[in-house]
């Protein structure tokens, strides 16, 4: 267990000071005077259609349900605002070839302690997922096949030789800004640059390479080096703990845990309603939507991808490291993941790709019962996932022969709600950005995976720890 904090529930109703302060003037010249924000464009006959709560959650997602649920469990009167017609965010259950499958996140890992504590109050269970029988890897003339402890083994070899030094600037893995000192040159280095530094052969910087492409989407030149050696460290810098990462599925989908979050009574959930403007004044916020209708509250937690807060039209304007980060974005690309039916008798194979591979990952999930299987991968940059005759080759790579029967691809990069698929940082914004991401900016605090302390970026774990401190910190707002 790690001695980061566990943040236990707040349970019962807390009329504070702010709050009725802000109910008091929640009339429909609240904002007028409001310091350092602009005046509200919106129209005030608006006003009117909206509701007025304690606190507006922007996002659905694991984040913002977390917070909603914290928020209400304090007996505060909560509205989430999510623009899509469905809750989750980049957690998408749904189905392919008769199957539940998951289009955005879909594992989890006894480590996510966070998700573990919330999935046993809500009695829910995880499972193994399918254990691979057959590795393919790359070789100095194309593939070859081992079997999956042994490329594991030497994987593991590779992942320590690049990770050197972790347990020192990650000393304390869920607090990464600990060792800020030793993280100066560190946290500049891209993962091509790290790779460059290591004395290995070309075909183990291949296989590194290779692995990384698949979290970077096509970026290991842009992406930091420093978010894969803070998540080793979070595994306990071993290839055990790393291998946790993709062994265990929730046994009801990746959303179940979500909409039981969001069934905590105090909450209003409106869906399909995109967030146009937010504005934070001296005694609360107005939250206007692309529809033109204003929702008012003591506070707004912004829940949404960062990649995103650039489509938001923040007053006052958001801080500089804000409006660095979503300019830079967080969000990875090119981040597709892509379901695929082979038909006849297949074997669980893993796959894994070099660097520039059309499909640098590819993970074996369950067999059909009418026959073949379903495999998962993740798309390069060099692959058109509009083109079927292009994914089969791209799977005859790793299994020849294989037939293709249909396929689905969920390009995050691509998405409006997402602009991006988990995050991913780049170099140097881990020093320069992530302390200011956690401070509120008037009424406004932000939370989402991709600013996590902890298990950032690509884990449902790191929503619920930024969900979790939102909470407190519009605790102290409204
Ligand atoms: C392909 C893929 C694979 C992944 N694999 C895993 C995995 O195996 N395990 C794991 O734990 N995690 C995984 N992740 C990461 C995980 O899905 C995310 O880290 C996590 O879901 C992010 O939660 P969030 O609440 O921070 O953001 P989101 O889930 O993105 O939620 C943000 C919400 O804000 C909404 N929104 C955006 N703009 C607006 C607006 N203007 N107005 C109103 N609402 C808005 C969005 O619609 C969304 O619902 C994966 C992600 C992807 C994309």
């Amino acid at each position: 267990m790690s001695s980061r904090p566990v943040f236990a529930p707040r349970h019962g109703a807390i009329a504070s000071p702010g709050r009725r302060l802000f109910l008091k003037a929640a009339g429909a010249t609240a904002l007028a005077g409001a310091i350092g924000a602009t005046p509200y464009s919106g129209s005030t006959a608006h006003a009117a259609d909206g509701a007025t709560s304690d606190v507006i959650v922007i996002g659905a997602g694991y984040a913002g349900g977390t917070a909603a649920r914290e928020l209400a469990a304090q007996g505060l009167k909560v509205t989430v605002l999510e623009a899509r017609d469905r809750i989750g965010g980049r957690i998408w259950t749904d189905t392919f070839a008769g199957q539940r499958i998951e289009l955005g996140g879909g594992w989890l890992s006894p480590d996510h302690e966070l998700v573990a504590h919330e999935m046993q109050r809500y009695g829910l269970t995880n499972v193994g997922d399918v254990v691979p029988v057959q590795s393919v890897m790359p070789s100095s003339n194309g593939f070859q096949a081992m079997s999956p402890a042994e490329a594991n083994a030497h994987l593991g070899t590779l992942f320590e030789q690049f990770h050197e030094g972790s347990q020192e600037y990650f000393a304390r893995p869920h607090d990464p800004l600990y060792r800020a000192d030793l993280l100066q040159q560190i946290d500049q280095l891209s993962f091509t640059d790290r790779i460059a530094q290591l004395s290995m052969s070309e075909l183990d910087k291949e296989w590194l390479a290779g692995y990384f492409t698949a979290y970077t989407g096509n970026e290991n030149s842009r992406r930091a080096m420093t978010s894969m050696a803070q998540w080793w460290a979070l595994g306990g810098w071993s290839m055990e703990g790393w291998e946790k990462q993709t062994a265990y599925k929730p046994a009801g989908g990746m959303t179940e845990l979500l909409q039981k979050m969001l069934a905590t009574s105090g909450i209003a959930l409106k869906l399909s309603s995109p967030v146009a403007a937010v504005t934070s004044a001296s005694d609360g916020v107005q939250v206007k939507l692309v529809s033109g209708q204003v929702y008012k509250a003591g506070a707004v937690v912004v829940a949404t991808p960062v990649n995103t807060w650039k489509t938001i039209q923040f007053s006052p304007a958001l801080p500089s490291a804000h409006t660095a980060a979503t300019t830079e974005g967080v969000g990875v690309s090119l981040s597709t993941k892509i379901w695929m039916q082979l038909s006849g008798s297949v074997e669980a194979v893993y796959a894994q790709g070099t660097e520039n591979s059309a499909l640098p990952l590819m993970i074996p999930q369950q067999e059909l019962s009418g026959g073949g299987r379903l495999m998962v991968g993740f798309a390069g940059s060099s692959l058109n996932v509009a083109d079927k005759a292009a994914v089969q080759a791209a799977v005859r790579t790793y299994i020849p022969g294989a037939t293709l029967v249909s396929y689905r691809a969920q390009q995050w990069g691509a998405d409006r709600y997402a602009r991006g698929g988990w995050g991913l940082r780049r170099p140097t914004q881990l020093l320069r950005q992530l302390p200011a991401l956690h401070q509120p900016h008037g009424r406004m605090v932000f939370a989402g995976a991709d600013i996590a302390s902890g298990w950032n970026g690509a884990f449902i774990e790191g929503a619920v720890e930024t969900g979790m401190r939102a909470a407190q910190q519009v605790a102290a707002l409204v």
